[in-house]
């Protein structure tokens, strides 16, 4: 069945109709419909389905029959020439040889694309997957020496194609060789007709032309040059074949490659994705790595500044170790000189020790010297103040008939010759107030030691009394000392004991007690009783009592009492002279270290003028007054003339003046009396009184065991003296 591909096109000016071809395998037995056709190059190997084969488009018939004639041979030769060209340029296969090197290309492109591929995949893929590569490589390789086999093969072919032509191009050389050629027997059958190998049917298509697939050949060209014809036939169909095969190894090659290709881009496929996998992984890891180095990078950041912070601590820590290290250097230093300073310590403290034992064997000693001294003092001392000559004494003529030979003699040039007179002391006019309370202080130290201590003043009126006793603001007597000197004691003492103070002051005007420091407005005469406790103590019930606590208070108070004294004095029209002054000073001492309390009591006595009534030339006021000092001072006299005699009775109840002053003199206390004294010869017989009235309260004679007693006193004075100094003492020197 015939069939119009509508591909034909101009050749040589005449066109050709494309027509079904036969098998090629039956060209060879069959007449060969040389078919000649120009189709694109593209086209020529295109097979196209005829009946049950298929076959290329080239071996397709033309449509238009050739002539038998000759011219038309050659025109067919011509034509045949120029399909021959046209087959030779098919069969030198540019298309091909392009085709092959771009499939060689291509190949080398996939080779290196393999051998790139194989080197990833056996960095990267299993192991089997290389051997099928390989095997895959080895396999291309025998495929590329197939092809070169088919190349060479290719190339012979065309070499021979070349050959043919040629011969063709001569005609008649051809023809007679072709003749020369022939087989004898092939071209009688030729000449009679003789067409074994064609069917008689065939024949008879041939003749008529019936058969339209059939190509009709001039039969006179068929037998001018049958030989050729099969030649030509024979080679087409060799050619046929072998470019059949040609194709059919190429098309091989292609699927052979395409698979390659195929199995290559699998495999890359699968190497792809496996990378793919393995880069997804490694992105994860590395993400997963990025994320962990940024933490990492965190925490080396930080450990970055724990390390600059350890490495300050570290560094400062350094600097505090060579500190402490220097510091210990000057520790050993200081403990080696603590170890010297210890020793030294322990030395002191030895010798302090030492010195304390001393001190209190040299303690105990003064006080036993003191209380020897006092002892032999007696428990009433006598001091006689010579006062300095007044100025109306001096107008008076001023001369003096009192002087003292020596510290306790004192001589009194009388009308009757001089008398001597002894005392525990004799102060000259000269000596000041200072030197005065030298000797009287050691009194306040035994007030604040517990004991009654009495100081009076005793004397006729200007002889001096009050200037010892209370002095002057500029030359302060025996009573502001004594409170100052009072609270130094009891300051010095405080380690060891607290001490109450308090005070009241009395005036004694006429046998009546006075309370000089009543507060203002109180009322006035209140009565004052003096009053004994159990232990012999004396109190004055209903007077005021002022708690002090320093110097200044007991001075403040004492200058009020003093005020009230003038005021009460004014009042009475009395002159404060003419009364006894008292200021008692009580003494609360509580040990801190026993608790013990001990009550000691200082009394200062300004005493009232000893005037005789005769030579004041005084009214009966003041005779009353006179009689009533007179009489105290008689009962003072009394008393204490009862106990320097230590008489078993001592008549304190005389006067209110001995029954205030009981408890402070006899038994324990210890009394000091000022005798006070004018210097002149005008008042020569009152002092000759007040000196009689201390004789006879003291008994002091000019006898020698008297003066052996001052002696006495005197040695122990030095005693003391030296160890005030601190210097040694010979208890057995005289
Ligand atoms: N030792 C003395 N040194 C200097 N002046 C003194 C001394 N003694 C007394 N006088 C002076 O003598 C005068 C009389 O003294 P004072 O008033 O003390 O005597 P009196 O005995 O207390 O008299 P009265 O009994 O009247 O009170 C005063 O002016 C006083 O300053």
């Amino acid at each position: 069945m015939g069939r119009s591909l509508g591909c034909g096109r101009s050749l040589v000016g005449r066109d050709l109709q494309v027509r079904q071809s036969v098998p090629t395998g039956s060209l060879a037995e069959e007449d060969l419909h040389l078919v000649l056709h120009l189709l694109p190059r593209e086209r020529l190997f295109e097979r196209v389905r005829v009946g049950e084969g298929a076959f290329p488009c080239w071996a397709l018939v033309p449509g238009r029959t050739v002539g038998s004639d000759l011219e038309s041979f050659h025109i067919e030769q011509e034509n045949i020439l120029n399909s021959l060209e046209s087959l030779n340029s098919i069969a030198s296969s540019d298309r091909l040889v392009d085709e092959l090197k771009l499939r060689e290309m291509d190949n080398a492109q996939l080779r290196t694309r393999i051998l790139q591929l194989e080197k990833d995949r056996l960095d990267k893929v299993p192991f089997d997957a290389a051997k099928e590569i390989t095997r895959l490589n080895n396999n291309l390789i025998q495929l590329e020496k197939a092809r070169d086999e088919l190349t060479v093969q290719n190339f012979a072919l065309k070499s021979r194609l070349s050959e043919v032509t040629s011969k063709i191009h001569d005609p008649a050389a051809t023809y007679q060789i072709n003749r020369d050629s022939l087989n004898p027997r092939d071209t009688e059958k030729l000449k009679n007709g003789d067409h074994e190998k064609l069917k008689n049917g065939d024949h008879d298509k041939l003749k008529n032309g019936d058969d339209p697939d059939v190509v009709k050949i001039p039969r006179k060209a068929t037998y001018k040059v049958p030989n050729e014809t099969v030649k030509l036939r024979m080679l087409s169909t060799e050619f046929s074949n072998k470019e059949e095969e040609y194709r059919r190894r190429i098309s091989d090659l292609e699927i052979e490659v395409k698979n390659l290709q195929n199995e290559g881009s699998r495999q890359q496929a699968q190497a792809v994705r496996q990378l793919e996998e393995r880069l997804e992984r490694s992105t994860q890891l590395v993400e997963a790595g990025k994320k962990c180095l940024a933490a990492k990078e965190e925490e080396y950041n930080m450990l970055k500044l724990d390390l600059e912070t350890l490495n300050q601590e570290n560094k400062r820590l350094k600097e505090t170790l060579n500190d402490l290290i220097l510091r210990q250097k000057e520790v050993e230093g200081v403990v080696v000189q603590k170890g010297v300073l210890e020793e030294r310590l322990t030395r002191l403290q030895e010798e302090t020790r030492v010195l304390a034992e001393d001190f209190n064997r040299e303690r105990v000693l003064r006080k036993k010297y003191y209380n020897l001294v006092e002892e032999m003092k007696g428990k009433i001392r006598v001091f006689c103040r010579i006062r300095p000559v007044s100025e109306s004494e001096g107008k008076k003529g001023g001369q003096v008939v009192v002087s003292a030979e020596d510290q306790f003699t004192l001589t009194h040039n009388t009308q009757r010759g001089v008398k001597s007179f002894l005392f525990d002391r004799v102060f000259q006019p000269y000596e000041d107030q200072d030197a005065v309370f030298e000797d009287t202080n050691a009194l306040i130290q035994s007030a604040v030691d517990g004991f009654n201590v009495t100081i009076m003043a005793y004397g006729q009126t200007g002889s001096g009394k009050t200037y010892t006793m209370l002095g002057s603001e500029a030359q302060p007597g025996i009573a502001p000392r004594a409170f100052r000197r009072l609270f130094h004691l009891i300051d010095k003492g405080r380690a060891r004991c607290d001490v109450q103070v308090s005070a009241y002051m009395m005036e004694l005007y006429n046998d009546k007690l006075i309370d000089l420091l009543k507060p203002m407005g109180r009322v006035e005469n209140e009565r004052l009783d003096i009053k004994r406790d159990k232990k012999g103590s004396v109190h004055v019930q209903g007077a005021t009592v002022r708690t002090v606590s320093s110097a200044e208070e007991l001075s403040r108070a004492f200058q009020d009492g003093l005020t009230n004294r003038h005021t009460a004095s004014t009042n009475m029209n009395v002159e404060s002279s003419r009364s006894h002054l008292l200021i008692v000073i009580c003494l609360t001492a509580t040990s801190k270290q026993t608790g013990s309390v001990m009550k000691g009591k200082l009394t200062l006595v300004d005493l009232a003028g000893s005037e005789r009534v005769s030579k004041s030339g005084a009214s009966a006021e003041q005779l009353r007054e006179a009689n009533s000092i007179n009489k105290s001072l008689s009962a003072l006299g009394d008393v204490i003339s009862a106990l320097s005699s230590e008489s078993s009775f001592v008549p304190y109840r005389n006067s209110k003046l001995t029954m205030l002053l009981h408890d402070s003199l006899g038994g324990n206390a210890k009394t000091l009396v000022f005798v006070n004294v004018s210097p002149t010869a005008y008042n020569s017989d009152e002092t000759l009184v007040s000196l009689m009235y201390a004789s006879r309260i003291k008994q002091i004679t000019n006898n020698i065991s008297k003066n052996a007693d001052n002696k006495e006193i005197s040695r122990l004075k030095a005693i003391i003296s030296k160890l005030k100094k601190g210097e040694d003492i010979d208890e057995a020197s005289p």
